[in-house]
C-alpha cells in the first residue's frame, strides 16, 4: 500500500477541494438520515391516529381532526422530498469536488509520467516495449484514478454515514441495531471476494482485448504484405479465433455478475426481515414505537452502500497499489544522460573522438573499439565500412543518445558529456537511418524542430533536398498528409523529406546516416553540391555504403567491426588497394 503514498503531494496540492468535498459529504449524509425520523414521526402519528379515530368518530371535532391529521401527514412528505432534493444538491457538490480532484490529478499525473517517459535514455526504450509504456500512462493510471476519486469519496461516506447513522440508532435501540447490522459484515465481505474474482476475470478481458488490437493494428500496418501473400482468408481465420476467446472472457464475467446482484439483495432482505421480526418484539415490550422499525429499515438501507462500497473499495485500492507500483518502477529510474550544465553552449563545430568504445548496455555489443579521429569545422566527413560496423553507432554519440563506455568525443575541444545537452542537442541535426515522419503534413514534418520557420525556408530546404519537384507534383503540395509513418511516400521521398527537416535551419552539424541509400545517383550528386553551398563553413558528416556519396568528402574513414581501417581523402584512398578501391571499382561498374 505504500506504494500510494507517492500519490499524497497531488492530494495535498487539491486539498482544499477535498476538504470542501469532506464538508458537503457531512451535509449530504444530515439530509440522507433526517427524513428516517420524519419517517418515525409520520408512522407513530398514523398508528396514533388509528387508535384515537375510533374514539373521536362520534364527536363535532372530528372532521376537523382528520383534517389536520392529513395537513401534518402532508407537511412530513413535503419535508422529506425537501430534504431529498438538498441532499441530491450537496451529492453533487460532493462529486463536483472530489471528482473533479481524482480527474486533475490524473492529468498531472499522465503529464509527469510522459514527461519523464522523454527524459529517459534510448536503452530504456530498447528494454521496454511501446505496449507497456502506454499500458502505465494509460490503463494504471485510470486504476489509480479509481483511488483518487471513487475510492476516496465512498471511504470518506462510509465513515461520516456509520459514525451519524450508527451512532444515532444506538441511541434509539441497541438490540435492534445489533440484530439490525448483523448480516451487513457478511455483505462487505463477500462483494469484496466476487469482486476480487470480476477483477480477475476482467484483467483477462483487457489481456485479450490488448491482444485483439495489437492483431488487428500489425494487421493494417502490415496489408500490403497479407494481400501480396494473399494470406485474407488466414488472418481473418486468426481475427476470429482471438474474438472468440474474448467473447468467451466477457461471459465467464457475465455469469459472476449476475451472481453478485441476488447475493446482494439476498442479504439485505435478510437484514429488512430481521428489523422487522426483532423490532416487532421490542414494540410488543413497549420498548420502541412501531414508527422505530420504519425508521431503521430507512437506516438498514442507508447503510447497503456504504457497507458494499467497503468491498469494493477495498478491491480498488489493491489494484490502484499494483498499479501505482508499475507506475514507480519507470518514475524510480534516474535518467542515464542528463546535462551536467544549463550554461548556454554554442558549436563551431570540431568534433574528435578519442579511444572511444561503445558496448550498447542492452545488448552488451561491442560496437565501437577504441576509435579515434577527428574532424575540423566547415570540414566534410564520409563514413563508409561493412554493414553493423558502428557507422550509425558514432552517429548516436556526435548527438549524445548514448555516452561512451570508454574515451572520450570532444566538441570544439571540450568533453561532450559536460555541456549544455539541450544546446548541444539543438545545433546538431540528423537525418536517422530508420527514417520516421509524423502522419501530419509534409510541411509540419520539415519544420518539426523549427516552430517559426518560414515557408519560403521550408521551400528552400525541400529544394536543396531534391525535393521540391516532387512536391510540385502533389495536389495538395506541401499541405500533403504524409500518412502513418509516411505510407503514402516512396522511400526515396520520405529520405529527402527527412534530409530537408534536417537542413532547416542549418544546424551547425549536420548527420546524414544512410540518408541517401534509396535515391538515385544523379539525384544524389545533386543533394550532395546543394550541401556544399548550404552547410558551407559547417560541419557534415555523412554515412553511407556508396562511394558516390563519400568521394565528396574532405575525408572519408572505413570502419569495419568497430575499427577504422582506412582513412583519407576519395584520391588518396583510391591509391591504396583496399576495401575503399574495391568498393568504388565495384560500384563504378555496376553502375555503368
Ligand atoms: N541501440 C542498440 N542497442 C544495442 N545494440 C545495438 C544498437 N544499435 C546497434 N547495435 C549493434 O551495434 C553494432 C553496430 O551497429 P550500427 O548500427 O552502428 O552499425 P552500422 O555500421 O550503422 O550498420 P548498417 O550499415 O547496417 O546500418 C551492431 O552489431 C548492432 O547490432
Amino acid at each position: 500500500m505504500k506504494e500510494l503514498a507517492y500519490l499524497n503531494k497531488y492530494i495535498l496540492k487539491y486539498g482544499f477541494r477535498l476538504s470542501l468535498g469532506v464538508i458537503f459529504m457531512i451535509i449530504s449524509n444530515i439530509f440522507a438520515i433526517a427524513p428516517a425520523q420524519v419517517v418515525r414521526y409520520a408512522f407513530d402519528l398514523v398508528v396514533d391516529t388509528l387508535k384515537t379515530q375510533t374514539i373521536l368518530q362520534e364527536s363535532a371535532f372530528y372532521d376537523q381532526y382528520i383534517n389536520d391529521f392529513f395537513q401534518v401527514v402532508l407537511l412530513y412528505g413535503g419535508l422529506i422530498v425537501l430534504m431529498a432534493f438538498l441532499r441530491g444538491i450537496f451529492l453533487f457538490f460532493v462529486r463536483q469536488t472530489i471528482i473533479v480532484m481524482s480527474r486533475l490529478i490524473e492529468f498531472d499525473l499522465k503529464n509527469d509520467i510522459f514527461e519523464h517517459y522523454q527524459k529517459l535514455s534510448l536503452s530504456f526504450y530498447r528494454k521496454n516495449n511501446t505496449g507497456d509504456l502506454m499500458a502505465r500512462i494509460s490503463e494504471d493510471v485510470s486504476k489509480v484514478r479509481m483511488y483518487l476519486g471513487p475510492a476516496i469519496m465512498y471511504s470518506i461516506n462510509m465513515v461520516i454515514s456509520f459514525v451519524l447513522t450508527i451512532s444515532l440508532m444506538l441511541s434509539i435501540n441497541v438490540k435492534l441495531t445489533f440484530w439490525a447490522l448483523l448480516p451487513l459484515p457478511l455483505l462487505s465481505i463477500s462483494i469484496y471476494f466476487v469482486n476480487n474474482i470480476i477483477n480477475k476475470k476482467s484483467e483477462l478481458i483487457q489481456q485479450q482485448l490488448s491482444t485483439m488490437s495489437t492483431f488487428v493494428q500489425e494487421a493494417f500496418s502490415g496489408i500490403r504484405v497479407i494481400k501480396a501473400f494473399v494470406r485474407e482468408k488466414e488472418s481473418l481465420s486468426q481475427f476470429t479465433d482471438t474474438a472468440n476467446e474474448y467473447q468467451d472472457r466477457q461471459l465467464e464475467l457475465a455469469k459472476v455478475n449476475s451472481l453478485f446482484y441476488p447475493l446482494m439483495l439476498f442479504l439485505i432482505g435478510l437484514s429488512t426481515i430481521l428489523t422487522v421480526y426483532v423490532g416487532g418484539i421490542e414494540v410488543g415490550e413497549g420498548a420502541i414505537t412501531p414508527g422505530v422499525i420504519a425508521e431503521f429499515i430507512m437506516y438498514v438501507t442507508l447503510l447497503t452502500w456504504p457497507v458494499t462500497s467497503l468491498g469494493w473499495v477495498t478491491s480498488i485500492v489493491q489494484r490502484a497499489a499494483a498499479s501505482q507500483k508499475r507506475i514507480n518502477e519507470f518514475l524510480n529510474i534516474e535518467p542515464e544522460i542528463i546535462s551536467p550544465t544549463e550554461e548556454p553552449f554554442e558549436i563551431k563545430g570540431d568534433v574528435k573522438f578519442e579511444n572511444v568504445t561503445l558496448v550498447y548496455p542492452d545488448s552488451g555489443i561491442k560496437a565501437l573499439d577504441h576509435l579515434s579521429f577527428e574532424i575540423n569545422a566547415g570540414k566534410t566527413l564520409a563514413i563508409l565500412g561493412t554493414t553493423g560496423s558502428g557507422k550509425s553507432t558514432i552517429a548516436n554519440l556526435i548527438a549524445r543518445l548514448y555516452d561512451p563506455t570508454e574515451g572520450r568525443i570532444l566538441i570544439d575541444g571540450h568533453d561532450l558529456k559536460k555541456l549544455n545537452l539541450h544546446d548541444v542537442r539543438s545545433q546538431i541535426n540528423m537525418a536517422p537511418q530508420d527514417v520516421f515522419l509524423f502522419s501530419n503534413t509534409l510541411k509540419n514534418n520539415i519544420a518539426f524542430a523549427k516552430d517559426d520557420a518560414t515557408d519560403e525556408e521550408i521551400i528552400t530546404a525541400t529544394k536543396n533536398a531534391g525535393l521540391w519537384e516532387n512536391i510540385q507534383q502533389m495536389e495538395y503540395g506541401l499541405d500533403t498528409i504524409v500518412g502513418e509513418r509516411g505510407i503514402t511516400l516512396s522511400g526515396g521521398q520520405k529520405q529527402r523529406t527527412t534530409i530537408a527537416r534536417a537542413i532547416l535551419g542549418t544546424p551547425k552539424i549536420l548527420v546524414l546516416d544512410d540518408s541517401l541509400s534509396a535515391i538515385d545517383t544523379k539525384t544524389e550528386n545533386a543533394i550532395l553540391n546543394n550541401l556544399q553551398t548550404v552547410m558551407k563553413g559547417r560541419t557534415s558528416i555523412i554515412i553511407s555504403h556508396r562511394v558516390s556519396s563519400a568521394k565528396l568528402a574532405d575525408k572519408i574513414i572505413v570502419m569495419h567491426e568497430g575499427k577504422i581501417i582506412e582513412q583519407g581523402s576519395h584520391n588518396e584512398l583510391l591509391t591504396i588497394e583496399g576495401h575503399y578501391k574495391s568498393l568504388f571499382d565495384q560500384q563504378s561498374k555496376s553502375s555503368n
